[in-house]
């Protein structure tokens, strides 16, 4: 028998396939004909610890322990570190010190530093403080967009819209951040197809990328797969972000779930602090410290140092007076 020509030989590989056609991969697992994964080779963390994991902590944190803490996440090689938000202090008092943090903080030349800014007037006032990077924040349930931002989702909308176009006159990019997306405190179980609509429509009106938020961490793999099947319909999975609290410790299986989809952002916080001051039971993301542990273990670079994220886990929960809620962090300082 004659040898194989070489064009042949590579049909038979199914790696040579898959790199020239990589969708055929995804919706080879789709149909479940083939359960390998494949995993991207980067991903993106966005740091979230000092502005979700601190937005609702009871005794307020001084500003210096803020900016330090953001100093030191500078330091671990993160390129997203966000850092305060631009909303009204008689809500979120903790937040009250914006202006003072991002323009305290030394920032590093390859780190953004987005900020939240709600409506207008946060985002004027996120502009004059220096902000190079804005997050708008919708729902995917009506109840939780009118307890946090105390508006409709339609007219969070129409706010969203007019930062957005102000932004893109700037060059400021904006990043959309979806609430709500596995489960919501007040109305449970939310539809897949409302998380993709409103996904949608923050992706259409400008974001550069979607953050799909478990606020209360009630979701598990399952509810993650149907979802962002759903909103991958909408927007590109390349636009895509998951934001997992770790209440129900479902969140490392949840993020991947949506690694295994193809989702490369993920966002967490240092020593796993955070929740929301408006969704009540909802307990920290997940922490840098495990989704890096997890990453690096599966061969996935971040460009993240993990160690110097461990030494900043710990000035933060010393200066909380707190222990870490993250398993590596426990793990590494023998606390488990
Ligand atoms: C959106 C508002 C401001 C509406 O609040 P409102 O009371 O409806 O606002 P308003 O437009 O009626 O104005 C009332 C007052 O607020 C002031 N105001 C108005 N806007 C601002 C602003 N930007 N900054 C500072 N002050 C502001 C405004 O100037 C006025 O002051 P007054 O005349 O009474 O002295 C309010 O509801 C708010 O601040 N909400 C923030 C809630 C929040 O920060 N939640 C946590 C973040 S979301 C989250 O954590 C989830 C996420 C993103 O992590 C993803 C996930 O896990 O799902």
């Amino acid at each position: 028998m004659g040898s194989i020509p070489t064009t042949v030989k590579h049909c038979l590989s199914y790696e040579q396939l898959f790199e020239d056609y990589p969708w055929l991969r995804r919706w080879l697992q789709e149909e479940k004909i083939i359960t390998e994964h494949e995993y991207p080779k980067f991903v993106k963390i966005v740091e979230v610890g000092p502005r979700d994991g601190l937005q609702n902590e009871k005794e307020i944190v001084p500003t210096g322990v803020k900016i330090q803490l953001i100093d030191m996440l500078s330091a671990t090689g993160l390129s997203v570190v966000e850092a305060t938000s631009f909303v009204s202090s008689k809500w979120v008092p903790q937040m009250a010190d914006h202006t003072q943090v991002l323009q305290g903080i030394q920032r590093a030349p390859l780190t953004q530093y987005p900020v939240l800014t709600p409506n207008m007037q946060g985002f004027q006032d996120a502009v004059a403080a220096g902000a190079t990077e804005v997050a708008v924040f919708g729902s995917a349930s009506e109840t939780f967009s009118r307890q946090n931002i105390n508006c409709s989702i339609d007219e969070s909308m129409l706010r969203f819209q007019e930062v957005i176009n102000a932004a893109k006159e700037r060059q400021i990019p904006v990043r959309g951040y979806v609430s709500c997306a596995l489960g919501c405190p007040h109305e449970g179980r939310i539809e897949p197809s409302k998380v993709a609509e409103v996904a949608k429509r923050l992706y259409e009106m400008g974001c550069y990328e979607i953050s799909l938020g478990d606020t209360i961490g009630v979701g598990t793999p399952g509810s993650m797969f149907k979802m962002l099947q759903m909103v991958k319909k909408d927007v590109p999975i390349d636009a895509l972000a998951v934001h997992c609290h770790d209440t129900y410790g479902q969140a490392l299986p949840n993020i991947l779930t949506a690694l295994q989809m193809g989702v490369s952002v993920v966002d967490s916080a240092v020593a796993g602090l955070g929740g929301c001051p408006y969704a009540p039971g909802s307990t920290g993301n997940v922490s840098t410290e495990d989704v890096l542990y997890m990453l690096h273990g599966m061969g996935i670079q971040t460009n993240v140092d993990l160690n110097k994220v461990i030494e900043a886990g710990d000035f933060i929960c010393n200066a909380l007076g707190r222990r870490t809620n993250s398993k590596v962090g426990q793990a590494k300082s023998g606390t488990l």
